[in-house]
């Protein structure tokens, strides 16, 4: 167990890397990747109230409105009182992030900037593992056996709104509203930007960055963990 808690949020367009970074430093630093993606995925397939809301967004390639994240989110954030934590995918909006400032002290905001060429080509080729979130990319990082997943066997799918055709929407839409995001965070002095084409060469950054922050000791039981 750490001695002092640490929050971390990691930001980015869509196919930046967060995904793929987030587990990373959750396997060396100990932190709990927490994945608002996910955490809606989960929503959706148990049928809960907010998740048949967020599904009628998400299927139009909609954000999520803000008030459906912070609700679904924050009560999941206030119970993790005993863990230190990694949350990809969240906050969004400057809304969301007000919202998330007056529930807890953030240490750390990771910004990725990637670009639009790379995010293109890496997203076209994501496969992902819907049950527990494991991404993977056939050049990158591709599974052990084709289609499905390393650990489990299961298929692997991939998200309509990963192919072009929907990116430059989306990315336009990160674009707006993440500016405002990244000037609080910067204004606050936690913000930390990792420009580059490939994760491999970004990695060596963001692991001395947080050596100086955190132990890098695992915990035994960390890696992905989607909110329950
Ligand atoms: N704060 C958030 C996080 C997610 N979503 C919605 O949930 C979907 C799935 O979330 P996630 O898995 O984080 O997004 P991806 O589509 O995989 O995008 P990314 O590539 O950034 O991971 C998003 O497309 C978006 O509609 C949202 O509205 N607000
Ligand atoms: N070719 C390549 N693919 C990468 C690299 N880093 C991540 N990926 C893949 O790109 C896709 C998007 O990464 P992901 O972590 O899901 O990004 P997120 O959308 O920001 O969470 C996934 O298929 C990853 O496996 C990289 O450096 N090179």
């Amino acid at each position: 167990m750490m001695a002092k808690l640490f929050r971390a949020v990691i930001m980015g367009p869509p196919g930046s890397g967060k995904g793929t970074i987030s587990e990373r430093i959750a396997q060396s630093f100990g932190l709990k990747h927490l994945s608002s993606g996910d955490f809606l995925r989960e929503n959706i397939a148990a049928d809960t109230e907010a998740g048949v809301l967020a599904k009628t967004y998400i299927e139009r390639g909609l954000m999520v409105p803000d008030h459906v994240m912070t609700r679904l989110l924050l009560p999941r954030l206030e119970e993790m009182t005993r863990h230190s934590w990694l949350m990809d995918g969240f906050p969004c909006t400057l809304t969301q992030a007000k919202a998330l400032n007056s529930t807890c002290d953030l240490d750390l905001v990771i910004s990725l900037n990637i670009p639009y060429e790379t995010l293109k080509d890496r997203l076209s080729d994501r496969w992902i593992h819907p049950g527990s979130g494991r991404v993977y990319n056939m050049g990158f990082n591709p599974p052990r056996v084709q289609g499905r997943d390393d650990l489990s066997g299961e298929p692997l799918i991939q998200h309509d709104n990963d192919q072009p055709e929907a990116l430059v929407a989306r990315l336009r839409h990160y674009k707006d509203v993440a500016k405002p995001v990244i000037d609080l965070y910067k204004s606050k002095g936690i913000l930390h930007t990792f420009s580059g084409t490939e994760t491999d060469k970004i990695w060596p950054y963001i692991n001395s960055l947080l050596s100086t922050k955190i132990p890098s000791r695992p915990e035994t039981d960390t890696q992905h963990i989607p909110l329950p």
